[in-house]
C-alpha cells in the first residue's frame, strides 16, 4: 500500500499496490504493520457495508464521540463516490477544514478518517456500494451529526444532494449548537491538500 497524506493531520489516501500476471492483481488492502509504520490505528472491531440506489444520495455528516471515536477504512467497491471528512478536533490547527476525495471502483483508494473527524460521502452513479472498517464497536448514543451543507464546512459536492435520511436533514447548524467548541470567529472553509499537490 501507498500511503500519501494531507495538509490536515491524520487522515491518508491509500493506493493499493497491484500485483498483477496473467489472472488479474493480487493486492493487500489492510495490515496492521503497515498502518502502524504510516503511524495509523490499525483496529478493525468492525466491518460494514452500505448500498445506495441512486446517484445524489448522501450519508452524514456522522462523527462518534467519546467514549467509543471512531476510526474509519473506507473504500468504493462499486461505483463513485465523493468522500468528506470534517476536521472536529477543536484543539486541531485545521479545526472545520475538510478533506475531499473521489473513492471510485476504477481508482480502489480507501481514505483512512481518523478518530473525532465526521465523515460522509455522497453518491456520483447509482448502484454505489461502500465497504468501511471501523476501530471501534458501534454506539449509537455517542453518534453526532453534522449537516453536509454546514456553512460552517462550506463543502463543495460539485452536484445536487437528492437522496437523504430525514436524520442526516435534520441536524443542526453547527452556529446554533451548544455541544461542539465555538471559536470566536469562524474560520474561512477550506480544503485541505495531498502534500504532494500543495
Ligand atoms: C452505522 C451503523 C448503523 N446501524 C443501524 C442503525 C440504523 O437502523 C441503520 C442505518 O443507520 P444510519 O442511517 O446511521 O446509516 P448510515 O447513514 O449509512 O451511517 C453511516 O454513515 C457513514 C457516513 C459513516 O461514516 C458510518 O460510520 C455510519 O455512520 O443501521 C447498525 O446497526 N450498526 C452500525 O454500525
Amino acid at each position: 500500500m501507498e500511503f500519501r497524506t494531507f495538509d490536515i493531520e491524520g487522515p491518508a489516501l491509500i493506493d493499493l499496490k497491484l500485483l498483477q500476471d496473467e489472472r488479474g492483481f493480487f493486492a493487500r488492502t489492510f495490515c496492521t504493520q503497515e498502518f502502524e509504520d504510516a503511524g495509523l490505528t490499525p483496529a478493525v472491531i468492525q466491518c460494514n457495508m452500505s448500498y445506495n440506489y441512486k446517484a445524489g444520495t448522501i450519508r452524514g455528516m456522522h462523527q462518534q464521540i467519546d467514549p467509543a471515536p471512531e476510526a474509519k477504512l473506507v473504500r468504493c467497491i462499486r461505483g463513485r463516490i465523493l468522500d468528506v471528512i470534517v476536521d472536529m478536533r477543536p484543539e486541531s490547527p485545521t479545526y472545520l477544514q475538510h478533506v475531499k476525495v473521489e473513492l471510485t471502483e476504477d481508482n480502489r483508494q480507501a481514505l483512512y478518517v481518523p478518530e473525532y473527524f465526521a465523515h460522509g460521502y455522497l453518491t456520483l452513479e447509482d448502484d454505489c456500494e461502500v465497504t468501511y472498517q471501523v476501530s471501534h464497536a458501534y454506539t449509537p448514543n455517542t453518534e453526532r451529526g453534522f449537516r453536509y451543507d454546514d456553512p460552517a464546512f462550506g463543502i463543495d459536492w460539485g452536484r445536487e444532494v437528492e437522496v437523504i435520511s430525514d436524520k442526516d436533514a435534520a441536524w443542526p447548524l453547527f452556529a446554533e449548537r451548544d455541544d461542539v467548541e465555538k471559536p470566536a470567529t469562524l474560520p474561512a472553509p477550506r480544503q485541505a491538500q495531498l502534500k504532494e499537490d500543495a
